[in-house]
């Protein structure tokens, strides 16, 4: 679950990017956040990955309230958050595999478990005959699927992500979109910022459209 309680964020230049933001996010739930260019998708993104911290107000993730939150409890909740960005920040001299490997790795998992691990994550994203290509080898579409197979393969329970499809074609787009929507099936609450409205209006999920750091529209399927 995620959770912001009237969530302000200030950045140190002065510009408040996010304004007063109340929502929540239940655990298995889905949603887009829509909205202008600078309306503040990012940095909700960033504010529940603690990439950046709130001016004022509160953000719970899982259940845990991250202010006050020690550095050293970072990395903990880090991993039960997959990230993924739009422009994939692959390792383009590694594999795919190695790609994927890596938040394992990071958290000192076995080989066997990572082995386990990474061809369930290759295989949910479609990828399972190319572990051993290299990204630059690859696809926009298919890098994507790697940076999406990369944020769920230590199976996060919330999964973000900041305009995957930005640089894809519609058809592309959807099939992404659609990946997102089966990791909500099995269980994981997702969120994603998009500024294609008419793929997130054709997902029927629920949409939180922001505009100038404000919530503005909470939209939800069958008009509850
Ligand atoms: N590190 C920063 N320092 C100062 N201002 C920032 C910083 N990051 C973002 N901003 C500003 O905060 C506002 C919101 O930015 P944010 O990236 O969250 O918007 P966005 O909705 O994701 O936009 P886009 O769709 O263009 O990515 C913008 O005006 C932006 O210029």
């Amino acid at each position: 679950m995620i959770r912001f309680d009237q969530v302000t964020k200030r950045y140190a230049s002065g510009h408040e990017a996010v304004h007063d933001l109340s929502f929540e996010l239940a655990a298995g739930e889905m949603a887009f956040i829509t909205g202008h260019s600078g309306a503040g998708k990012s940095t909700m993104l960033k504010l529940i990955g603690l990439i950046e911290r709130p001016t004022r107000g509160h953000v719970t993730v899982n259940g845990q309230n991250l202010h006050g939150l020690r550095r050293g409890r970072i990395p903990e909740l880090r991993r039960g958050i997959g990230m993924v960005f739009q422009d994939h920040r692959l390792l383009m001299d590694r594999s795919v595999y190695d790609n994927v490997a890596l938040p394992l790795i990071i958290a000192g998992q076995s080989r066997e478990e990572i082995a386990r691990r990474v061809r369930a994550a290759l295989d949910k994203v479609g990828l399972l005959e190319r572990e051993r290509a290299e990204p630059v080898t690859l696809s926009t579409g298919e890098q994507q699927r790697v940076g999406i197979a990369r944020a769920i393969v230590a199976k996060p329970s919330v999964l973000i992500a900041d305009e995957p499809t930005g640089n894809l074609d519609p058809q592309l787009s959807a099939e992404i979109m659609q990946l997102f929507a089966d990791f909500q099936q099995v269980g994981t609450t997702v969120l994603v910022a998009s500024h294609d409205l008419p793929l997130v209006k054709r997902m029927g999920k629920r949409v939180l459209v922001l505009n100038q750091g404000r919530l503005l529209d909470d939209w939800r399927p069958g008009g509850g």
